[in-house]
């Protein structure tokens, strides 16, 4: 018989999935509220005008192709790493983190998971928040690591649970692994305040957990790079050595570029170097080396003074208009006589809103309206627009009235 006759037929990616379903509607008036990437308010795909200018300087300078060393660009990793930690970083004075260019945030989080599962002294539970992206739990899970969970969402609210937060994580066992999103909580929306990071960074302290930070939104939730990295920093100020994993897919615009970073924060430069040996070793054999032309993308904007300002000013735009969505879908679902309180939708930050819509709503909404989102109730505010939101208010308030 055949090789691969044992192979089963896998179910289809839950987000992915919802864009097949949705190319297949002859509805005009359908919308994508499912996959994570921005569109402008004409619901197209948005190439930044920064990227566009550092494409010519790059192309100009007719470099080779030669290989990039094994961790990659190294203009790229020092400016992903001050963006992360600040230009004034402690952390990079001393020179004792690693920062490895990855292929995209995905990339840098099973790189991490990699590390963790081979270096990693202490339990091999990482905990997630309930719920996270969905794809956190096959990459640890792949690498070897097993996963647990603490209390995060809060369904009652569409807010975040923080006394259940704290009450799981003041549970966890000493030196386990705890994922936090440093912004733009995905799927949810949900972010703590900073006075509730705070809590949350003593408690993880005193339960000596390992910080496993995904920063895959900085500059895109807020439109503040310093704002949407704030976490992160006092975290690493409160010292919890962490580690870090960044993606310029959505707030550079660079999906299909694959850019992204891995950051150990170790306890000097001496541990970092030895930091950095293993992550080659752990490198070598999966991919040898990563793709150039992202990375050398990336790294023009950060370090060319003007195209620098030029992207601060391009991703406040589309964290702009996603908030300027936010609250027309809120007026809109007003205006359509809802009496339920929309709040959230307002509250809620990033790529990604949390409706709170039951899996029979989000049936009817597809079903009558044609508008596609995750069961689970999240819709992709980058698929909202000053054209489609009355139409969304209109099918909300019908399934939810
Ligand atoms: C929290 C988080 N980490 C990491 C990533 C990794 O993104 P990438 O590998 O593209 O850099 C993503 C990208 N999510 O994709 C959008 C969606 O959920 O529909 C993410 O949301």
């Amino acid at each position: 018989g055949s090789w691969w006759g044992g192979v089963q037929m896998g179910p289809p990616d839950p987000i992915l999935g919802v864009s097949e379903a949705f190319k297949k509607d002859s509805n005009p008036k359908k919308m994508n509220l499912g996959v994570g990437a921005y569109r402008d308010d004409q619901g197209k795909p948005f190439v930044l005008s920064c990227v566009r200018k550092a494409e010519a300087l790059i192309s100009a300078k007719q470099m080779d192709k030669e290989y990039l060393g094994i961790t990659g660009l190294a203009d790229f990793n020092k400016s992903c790493a001050k963006l992360a930690l600040g230009a004034d970083s402690e952390v990079l004075k001393s020179g004792r983190n690693i920062t490895v260019q990855t292929i995209s945030g995905t990339g840098s989080l099973r790189i991490g998971a990699n590390f963790l599962s081979r270096f990693h002294g202490g339990p091999r539970d990482v905990y997630l928040p309930k719920p996270s992206w969905g794809n956190h739990t096959p990459i640890f899970k792949d690498a070897g690591m097993t996963l647990k969970a603490y209390r995060y969402y809060d369904p009652a609210t569409c807010g975040f649970d923080h006394s259940g937060a704290l009450e799981d994580i003041s549970k966890i066992p000493e030196q386990s692994v705890i994922m936090l999103h440093a912004c733009a909580h995905n799927p949810t929306g949900v972010d703590p305040r900073p006075e509730q990071w705070k809590e949350i960074s003593d408690l993880v302290k005193k339960r000596n957990l390992l910080v496993f930070f995904d920063m895959a939104y900085q500059g895109f939730a807020s439109g503040d790079i310093d704002k949407d990295a704030w976490a992160v920093r006092y975290f690493i100020e409160q010292g919890h050595n962490i580690v870090l994993s960044q993606s310029f897919a959505k707030n550079m615009g660079l999906y299909g570029e694959r850019v992204g970073g891995f950051t150990v924060v170790c306890n000097d430069a001496e541990e970092a170097k030895r930091v950095e040996s293993q992550l080659k070793i752990l490198i070598r054999p999966i991919y040898s080396n990563p793709p150039m032309n992202g990375a050398r993308i990336a790294s023009t904007i950060l370090n060319t003074p003007e195209l620098y300002s030029v992207w601060l000013g391009e991703v406040h735009g589309m964290a702009n208009r996603i908030i300027k969505m936010r609250e027309q879908l809120e007026a809109g679902l007003k205006k359509e006589g809802s009496t339920r309180d929309w709040q959230h939708v307002i509250d809620q930050i990033g790529m990604f809103c949390f409706t709170g819509l039951k899996p029979e709503q989000v049936e009817r909404l597809t079903k009558e309206f044609s508008v596609y989102m995750t069961k689970d109730g999240r819709i992709s505010m980058a698929g909202v627009t000053s054209g489609n939101v009355g139409y969304l208010a209109a099918g909300i308030h019908a399934v939810t009235k």
